[in-house]
């Protein structure tokens, strides 16, 4: 089939622009993240549904990070990060790391502790996984880094997070 054949209803046909996009990518659901980094380089977070599994073996995943985020230098020269899954409670926590507000004020909004490469592990995530960036990426305007994952905690009780439709929905397990 060829694009002329195709129902002009709901389809978008070249160019593709940045909010045709967009507005596709917002029916795919995702969970959501808190990614953070501590070091040399200081302290930062953001929040990202742009990451996903590579491969078990090393255990690796991958986030994409805008290079124009706040976050971007010191996640950058750290080259450490811990990638904290949010829990259904935690929505709050996705805008706080999503927005503009000041470093310091998104992590007093919650209780962090540390593991193996000192990145602050979320309390009450319904998954951490903590990690060291073994090579990065650019294609456009992110940096894709490849984590691979040195310690992880997962909290089986806790209830998922989802963002889809440009809005959080919760998500009841089986527990
Ligand atoms: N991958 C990303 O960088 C990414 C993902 C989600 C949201 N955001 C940012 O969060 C804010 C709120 O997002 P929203 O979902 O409510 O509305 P939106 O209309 O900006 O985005 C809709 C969807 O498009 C994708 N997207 C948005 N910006 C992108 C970017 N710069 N690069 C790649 N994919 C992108 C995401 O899947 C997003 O859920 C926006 O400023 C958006 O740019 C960025
Ligand atoms: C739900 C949702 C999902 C994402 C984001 C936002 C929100 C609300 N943001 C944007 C990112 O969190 C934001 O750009 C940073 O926090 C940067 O803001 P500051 O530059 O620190 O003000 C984002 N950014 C990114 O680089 N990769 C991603 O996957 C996502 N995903």
């Amino acid at each position: 089939m060829n694009l002329a054949e195709l129902d002009p209803t709901n389809v978008t046909t070249p160019p593709v622009i940045k909010q045709d996009y967009r507005d596709a990518m917002a029916r795919l659901a995702a969970a959501v993240n808190v990614i953070t980094t501590d070091g040399p380089a200081g302290r930062a977070g953001f929040t990202a549904t742009a990451v996903c599994s590579v491969t078990d073996d090393p255990p690796t995943l991958l986030v994409c990070l805008n290079r124009a985020a706040s976050a971007h230098a010191a996640v950058t020269a750290n080259a450490q990060l811990c990638v904290n899954t949010l829990a259904s409670g935690q929505r709050d926590l996705s805008n706080l790391f999503g927005g503009k507000t000041p470093m310091a004020e998104r992590f007093a909004a919650a209780s962090w502790t540390t593991w193996l490469t000192g990145s602050p592990v979320l309390e009450g995530a319904a998954v951490s996984f903590d990690c060291r960036v073994s090579h990065s990426t650019t294609v456009g305007t992110h940096d894709i880094l490849f984590c691979e994952v040195l310690a992880l905690k997962h909290q089986d009780d806790a209830d998922g997070l989802v963002y889809f439709d440009r809005a959080y929905h919760g998500l009841q397990g089986s527990h």
